[in-house]
């Protein structure tokens, strides 16, 4: 791709950026996320996952561009109670860690920073971050979107239940102009570059993939299609990746949350009946789903919505994945088929579940999808 493609230092920020973050949480989860955590459901692990991810993404955002409003779905809020000081001790340590790290900063992120005195000097140099500094670049997170001007939006863990377990979790930054996305970015900690050579088990794609296999991150800018690269690798390793073509969507995959409250399973499970789906379902956390069929290790992401729909999905959730998928050949919308508006605050408010597929079958989708709420009595959703 030339320097002069559009978007292309937002681009290079971001991929900077989730790679400083998806080392960041896969120490934490190495170091502090041990089966004793996870039996005694203590979130903490996650918290302070949560939080340094937060802090590192939107330095490196505002150090480039620093008039530029973000989307985050963490706040400082609770961090700032008094019980809350061991927290914000390892907050600060892994942040400063992250932010110093000799991590290749890209080329065109470094040329950038030593052109413009104003990105050398908002950079965080060289210095730790103070325990304010953190917690205030957390809430640079707190923006309200909307359909006006530049907006990034973070998910600094995606997938939380996932990143317990030992699942699929996904950092995920995307960049938004008037409300649409323009770039987008997801780094999978734990997804392996090839799910094919890691065979599906335990519900999986790719699960048993050894551990120097994993950690996969992934990228689009509309209009130039997507690409994956290993999450530590330079940027000459991208390889583009597409949705898989289907001849029938007999033939096809789905996948869908492992969350049965974040998704209907018997709804989806219906729709896949409808189409003729024989394959059970592959179950995974996070946007990891979206990225999975962006590059063909399934077909179909099906997220429809429980009991009376009220549940508003956040742009952080869908914003980076959806372009992927678009980028790769697909297209994402509601249940309703109508496209997914990022434009209209920190939500989407304006829409109801999530249905991706190639564009060759997506209308194909939606008309199963209706029929399905329809016989469930579901169908003013
Ligand atoms: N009732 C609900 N319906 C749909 N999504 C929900 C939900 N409650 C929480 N979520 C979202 O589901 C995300 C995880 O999606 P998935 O189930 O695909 O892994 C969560 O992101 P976080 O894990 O970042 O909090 C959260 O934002
Ligand atoms: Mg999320
Ligand atoms: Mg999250
Ligand atoms: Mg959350």
């Amino acid at each position: 791709m030339s320097s002069a493609a559009a978007y292309h230092l937002e681009r290079q920020v971001a991929i900077s950026a989730v790679t400083r973050a998806c080392s960041l949480t896969d120490k934490v989860f190495r170091n502090l996320v041990t089966a004793d955590t996870v039996t005694k459901k203590d979130k903490s692990p996650v918290t302070v996952g949560d939080y340094s991810a937060q802090a590192v993404v939107n330095t490196v955002i505002a150090s480039h561009f620093s008039a530029d409003a973000i989307v985050g779905e963490e706040d400082s809020k609770d961090l700032r109670n008094p019980e809350a000081k061991n927290l914000r001790d390892q907050i600060v340590k892994l942040a400063n860690e992250a932010l110093a790290s000799p991590a290749q900063e890209c080329p065109a992120v470094a040329d950038a920073a030593s052109k413009s005195s104003e990105a050398a000097s908002q950079a965080w140099g060289t210095q730790d971050l103070s325990e304010e500094a953190l917690l205030a670049a957390i809430d640079r997170g707190n923006a309200e979107g909307g359909r006006s001007g530049r907006c990034w939006a973070l998910d600094p863990i995606d997938g939380t239940k996932g990143f317990l377990r030992g699942g699929q979790y996904a950092v995920c930054l995307a960049f938004m102009v008037d409300g649409e996305v323009q770039v987008g970015v997801i780094g999978c900690p734990n997804l392996p570059h090839d799910a094919s050579s890691a065979k599906p088990k335990e519900g999986e794609f790719g699960a048993g993939a050894k551990r120097n296999d994993l950690g996969t991150l992934f990228v689009a800018v509309k209009g130039q299609g997507a690409f994956q690269r290993p999450i530590q690798a330079e940027s000459d390793s991208e390889t583009a990746i597409t949705m898989n073509k289907i001849s029938s969507l007999s033939s096809a995959s789905f996948c869908e949350s492992v969350e049965a409250g974040h998704s209907s399973h018997g709804t989806n499970a219906r729709i896949a009946e409808l189409l003729g789906i024989t394959a059970e379902p592959v179950r995974m956390d996070s946007q990891a789903k979206y990225v999975s069929i962006a590059r063909g290790d399934g077909d179909v992401y099906l997220r429809l919505p429980v009991g009376d729909g009220s549940y508003q999905e956040k742009i952080w959730d869908h914003a980076a994945g959806s372009l992927i998928v678009e980028e790769a050949g697909g297209r994402v919308s509601d249940i309703r088929g109508r496209s997914l508006d990022f434009g209209v605050g920190r939500t989407l408010k304006d829409n109801k579940g999530v249905v991706a597929a190639h564009r060759d079958v997506h209308d194909q989708v939606i008309r199963a999808v209706g029929q399905a709420l329809e016989e469930e009595g579901r169908g003013n959703l």
